[in-house]
C-alpha cells in the first residue's frame, strides 16, 4: 500500500492572499517540526559530523564557533550544511532588519517604473542602430552563441525574469539612497521583507502548483522536490551563495580595488600577463575527464547573456572591436573586455575591445531586495537535464513518443542526436554537415561534448527498449519515465564514484562524505533544510578549473600511427565529421586514452586566442572572459574565499613563488584584489587532488548541497524518495561506469577494449585493458526492473 508521508504534502499552490499565506505558514510549521524528527534519525550523524568549513559559510559571521577536527585532521565546525550559506547573521547585535513600509514602497515602485520605462526607451533606439546589434560572423558570435535562446518561449521566458529582477535591483538602488542603506547592509541581506504582497508582487517568482501526493518521478524542471520551497533547484532561479556578494554599489557594478576603491584591472592584462600556452600533460587523468566535466557542467548550469527583448545579441564594442561603443550608445548591460594597444597578440588585428554582455538576473527566492543575483537557466540538480532538458516543452521537443524513446537521426544505420532545425545552431547548416539537438543548448560548442551528449542519448533508448522488452504492457510514458530515472542514477553513480574521486581526491570524498553508499543500503544523508541549487562560486570560478585542462588538439590515431590533429578551433560549432563512419569511435579512443593538461596558469591558445574563430585570424579569449564574469556576477576577491575554507589569507604576492609574484605585481595593487578564477588556479594542488584547496573545497561543498539537497538522489530509500528504488535495483545501478556507457554506446568498429575507469590512464597495473563483452566492465542487470510496480 502507499503510506501517505507528511512530508508528501506539497503546499505549492499559489497564495492568492495573505490569508492564504498565514495558513499555509501553520501547516509548514508543522511540517518543519515534522522534519525536525526526522532529521534526528539515530542513523542520522549529520548533526554530530564534523564538517569543513565551506559547509558553514556562517562561520565568519559567527561569534559562537564551534570548532572540531575532520576526518582530514583540517579544523572543521559543527554545523548543519542546511544553515547555507548567505542568510542574514543570527547575531543580534549586527543585524538590524530595515524594512520599507507600504508608503515608501509606493513610491519607490513608482520611480522604478519611470527608470525602467526610460531604460526601454533607450533599448529601442539602440535597436535600431545597426552598430549595436552582435551579427553571426565573428568570434564574439561564437561566445554568444553559448547562451543563445532558442525560440520565441525560450526568449520571453529569460527575459520576463531578468526584467523581474531589474526592477527589483533598481528598487533597491532608491531604497539604499533613501534610507542611507550601506553596503554591509546589504552583504548581510539585512532587507529580507518579502515583497510579495506589496507594490511589487509581479516581480517575484511564481511558485509552482505541486501535487498533494509526491511525484514517483523528479519533475523535469526540478520544482517541488523539496517540500517547503518547491522553487529551490528549479530554472530560471538565481545560484545561491557561499558568500555575500561584493559590488562596487553594494548592488550590482563591478567590485572595486581595496586599495583606493578604484576599478580592478584589466582582465585581458592579467591574462596575458599570468597565462601562457605550455604543454604539461597530467599522468593520471585522460580527456575523457574534461569531456565528461564540460557535459556535467552542462546539466548544472547556464547563465544567460542579456539580449534584447527580441532576442538579438548586445554589441559593446564598434563593428571593428577596435573601440567600445561611446556611453550614449552603450547598454546598460554592456561590461566590454578593453585590450591594452600592447597586447601581443589581439593588438596585430587592432582589436581593442572584446564584447562582453552581462548576465541576466533572477529575483530571489524570497522576493526580497537586495544586491543581483544571476539567473541559472537550468534545473540545478543532477538530473540529465542535458539529455532532456529542463522544461517540459525542451523534453516534448526531443521525445519520439513511442516506445519511451528519444528522437535519433539515422544516420546509415548509426543513431545520432536528432539534427537541429535552429539555422544559426552552428556555422553552417550545408546539407551533409551534422548540427545536433540535445537539452542543452551549447551541445554543438565542441565536438567531443557532442560525443559525449551521443552517448547519453543512445544510452537511454538502449534504456527504453530493454525496458520494452521486459514489460511489453507498458506505454511509451512510463517506458520514458522510467528509463530516464535509471540514467540519471547512472549518471550520479558516474559522477560520485568516478569523476569525483579524481577530482578531489580520496581523502576529499571522505571528508565531505561523499563516498556512495555499498550494496543494497539506502543513504540516510538527505536534508530538507539543504539548498542543493548551484553556487555561483561554483560556477563562475571553481568548476571553471576544467579551462585550463583542454588540450588545444586533438589528436585522431588510425590502426598504427596518428592520421590527424585537429585543432579545437576548428570543430567549435562545426560538428560534421560526426557524420563520417568510425569518427565517433576514433575520438573515444582518443578521450579514453590521451592526457588532460595539468591544472595550472597554463591554457591553450586555442582558448585564449582563437576560441571560436571559425573562419577568422583570431577568436576571444575566454580566460578574460572567466575573470570579467567573476567580476559580473559580484565574486569576492579570492582572500575572502581562503578565510571561508579555513586558510590563512595571502600577505604577499611571494607566496604565489617569486616568478608569478613579479607577474601578480605587475597587475594587481593589492593581494585583496586577486579573483577568484585567477588566485584559484595558481594554487598548489591540495593533497590527492586534482586542483588546489580553495576550488576542491567549493566543488566538494557543491557536490554535498547536490546529494544532502535533493530528495530524489537514487540513494534515498522511501522515506524519502518518492522514487525510490528497490534494494537490489540499488545494488545495480551502483555498479555504474563511464566504461560501460561507452562500451554499450559507441559504435563496435574501433572499441572494444577499455580500462576499468576510463577517466584514468588506461593500461597501468590497476587499470587494464579489458573486454567490453568481459565480466571486468559489469552491466545493470535489468532483469530486475521486470514488472516492477506493475500495481502501482
Ligand atoms: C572544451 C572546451 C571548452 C570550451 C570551448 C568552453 C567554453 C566556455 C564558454 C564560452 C563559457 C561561457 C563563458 C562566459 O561567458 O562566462 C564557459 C563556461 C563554463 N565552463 Fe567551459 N568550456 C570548455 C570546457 C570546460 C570544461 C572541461 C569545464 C569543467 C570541467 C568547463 C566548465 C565551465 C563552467 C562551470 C562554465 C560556467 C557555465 C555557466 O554557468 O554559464 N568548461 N565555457
Ligand atoms: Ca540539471
Amino acid at each position: 500500500h502507499v503510506v501517505v508521508h507528511p512530508r508528501d504534502i506539497l503546499i505549492g499552490t499559489e497564495p492568492h492572499g495573505e490569508e492564504q499565506l498565514k495558513k499555509s505558514s501553520i501547516i509548514q510549521n508543522e511540517l518543519l517540526e515534522e522534519l525536525r524528527n526526522i532529521r534526528n534519525h539515530p542513523d542520522d550523524k549529520q548533526d554530530v559530523i564534523c564538517l569543513p568549513l565551506v559547509t558553514c559559510p556562517a562561520h565568519l559571521r559567527s561569534k559562537e564557533h564551534n570548532y572540531c577536527k575532520t576526518s582530514a585532521r583540517r579544523r572543521g565546525i559543527r554545523c548543519r550544511t542546511g544553515q547555507n550559506h548567505t542568510h542574514p547573521s543570527n547575531d543580534r547585535s549586527r543585524h538590524h532588519a530595515l524594512h520599507a513600509d507600504r508608503s515608501t514602497l509606493e513610491s519607490i515602485s513608482k520611480k522604478t517604473k519611470n527608470e525602467i520605462s526610460k531604460l526601454r526607451i533607450r533599448e529601442s533606439k539602440l535597436l535600431s542602430r545597426h552598430a549595436n546589434i552582435l551579427r553571426p560572423g565573428p568570434a564574439t558570435y561564437g561566445h554568444f552563441r553559448n547562451s543563445r535562446r532558442f525560440n520565441a518561449e525560450d526568449i520571453n521566458k529569460v527575459t520576463n525574469v531578468a526584467d523581474r529582477a531589474l526592477e527589483l535591483a533598481i528598487a533597491t538602488r532608491f531604497f539604499k539612497h533613501r534610507h542611507g542603506i550601506t553596503n554591509e547592509d546589504l552583504e548581510l541581506g539585512n532587507i529580507p521583507q518579502d515583497l510579495r504582497f506589496s507594490p511589487f508582487s509581479h516581480s517575484c517568482i511564481p511558485l509552482p502548483t505541486c501535487p498533494f501526493i509526491a511525484d514517483r518521478y523528479r519533475r523535469i524542471d526540478g520544482a517541488c522536490n523539496n517540500v517547503l520551497h518547491s522553487t529551490w533547484g528549479a530554472p530560471f532561479t538565481p545560484y545561491s551563495r557561499l558568500l555575500p556578494a561584493n559590488y562596487g554599489d553594494g548592488i550590482w557594478t563591478p567590485r572595486l580595488s581595496v586599495i583606493g576603491e578604484e576599478p580592478l584591472p584589466n582582465p585581458r592584462l592579467i591574462t596575458s600577463t599570468i597565462i601562457s600556452d605550455i604543454d604539461v600533460p597530467n599522468q593520471e587523468f585522460t580527456l575523457l575527464l574534461m569531456q565528461f566535466g564540460q557535459f556535467l557542467t552542462h546539466d548544472l548550469t547556464q547563465s544567460m547573456d542579456m539580449t534584447y527583448a527580441n532576442g538579438s545579441a548586445i554589441s559593446c564594442c564598434d563593428s571593428e572591436g577596435i573601440t567600445e561603443l561611446p556611453e550614449e550608445y552603450s547598454h546598460y548591460s554592456c561590461m566590454p573586455i578593453n585590450i591594452p594597444p600592447e597586447d601581443q597578440f589581439f593588438s596585430r588585428y587592432k582589436q581593442g575591445c572584446m564584447n562582453f554582455v552581462r548576465s541576466a538576473l533572477a529575483p530571489n527566492h524570497d522576493c526580497s531586495m537586495g544586491y543581483s543575483q544571476q539567473m541559472n537557466k537550468l534545473s540545478h540538480f543532477i538530473d540529465a537535464s542535458s539529455v532532456y532538458g529542463s522544461t517540459p516543452e525542451q523534453t516534448s521537443e526531443l521525445r519520439s513518443f513511442q516506445g519511451g524513446q528519444l528522437k535519433v537521426f539515422e544516420d546509415f544505420g548509426r543513431e545520432l542526436l536528432p539534427l537541429s532545425k535552429d539555422p544559426l545552431s552552428c556555422l553552417t547548416m550545408e546539407h551533409g554537415s551534422g548540427c545536433f539537438e540535445s537539452g542543452d543548448t551549447r551541445t554543438n560548442q565542441m565536438i567531443t561534448l557532442v560525443v559525449m551528449h551521443t552517448l547519453f542519448h543512445r544510452e537511454h533508448n538502449r534504456l527504453a527498449r530493454t525496458l520494452h522488452v521486459l514489460n511489453p504492457y507498458w506505454d511509451d510514458e512510463k517506458l520514458f519515465l522510467e528509463a530516464r530515472q535509471i540514467l540519471i542514477a547512472e549518471m550520479q553513480v558516474i559522477i560520485y564514484k568516478e569523476f569525483l574521486p579524481a577530482i578531489l581526491g580520496p581523502e576529499a570524498m571522505a571528508e565531505f562524505g561523499l563516498e556512495l553508499g555499498y550494496g543494497q543500503k539506502y543513504s540516510h544523508d538527505y536534508d530538507a533544510s539543504t539548498n542543493p541549487s548551484i553556487t555561483n562560486e561554483f560556477a563562475t570560478a571553481a568548476f571553471r578549473f576544467g579551462h585550463s585542462i583542454v588540450d588545444g588538439q586533438l589528436r585522431i590515431y588510425g590502426p598504427t600511427k596518428m592520421e590527424e590533429a585537429i585543432a579545437i578551433p576548428e570543430i567549435m560549432f562545426y560538428p560534421s565529421r560526426m557524420r563520417h563512419e568510425k569518427f565517433l569511435d576514433e575520438v573515444l579512443s582518443t578521450l579514453t586514452t590521451e592526457p588532460i593538461q595539468e591544472v595550472d596558469n597554463f591554457m591553450a591558445e586555442a582558448l585564449t586566442q582563437y576560441m571560436f574563430r571559425s573562419g577568422n585570424p583570431f577568436g576571444v579569449d575566454l580566460a578574460s572572459i572567466n575573470i570579467q564574469r567573476g567580476r559580473d556576477h559580484g565574486l569576492r576577491s579570492y582572500n575572502d574565499y581562503r578565510e571561508l575554507i579555513g586558510l590563512p589569507r595571502i600577505q604577499y604576492f611571494e607566496e604565489f613563488g617569486p616568478e608569478m609574484a613579479e607577474k601578480l605585481y605587475k597587475v594587481y595593487k593589492s593581494v585583496d584584489d586577486v579573483d577568484l578564477w585567477v588566485g584559484g588556479l595558481l594554487e598548489p594542488k591540495a593533497p590527492g587532488s586534482l586542483v588546489g584547496p580553495t576550488f576542491r573545497d567549493i566543488i566538494a561543498d557543491q557536490f554535498v548541497q547536490l546529494k544532502k539537497g535533493d530528495r530524489y538522489f537514487f540513494e534515498n530509500g522511501p522515506s524519502i524518495n518518492p522514487g525510490y528504488f528497490s534494494p537490489e535495483q540499488l545494488e545495480q545501478l551502483r555498479k555504474s561506469t563511464m566504461s560501460r556507457i561507452i562500451c554499450d554506446n559507441s559504435d563496435g568498429l574501433l572499441l572494444s577494449r577499455l580500462a576499468l575507469n576510463s577517466f584514468r590512464k588506461p593500461g597501468v597495473p590497476g587499470n587494464e585493458f579489458v573486454d567490453c563483452s568481459g565480466p571486468e566492465i559489469p552491466s545493470i542487470d535489468l532483469s530486475l526492473w521486470q514488472k516492477y510496480r506493475t500495481l502501482f
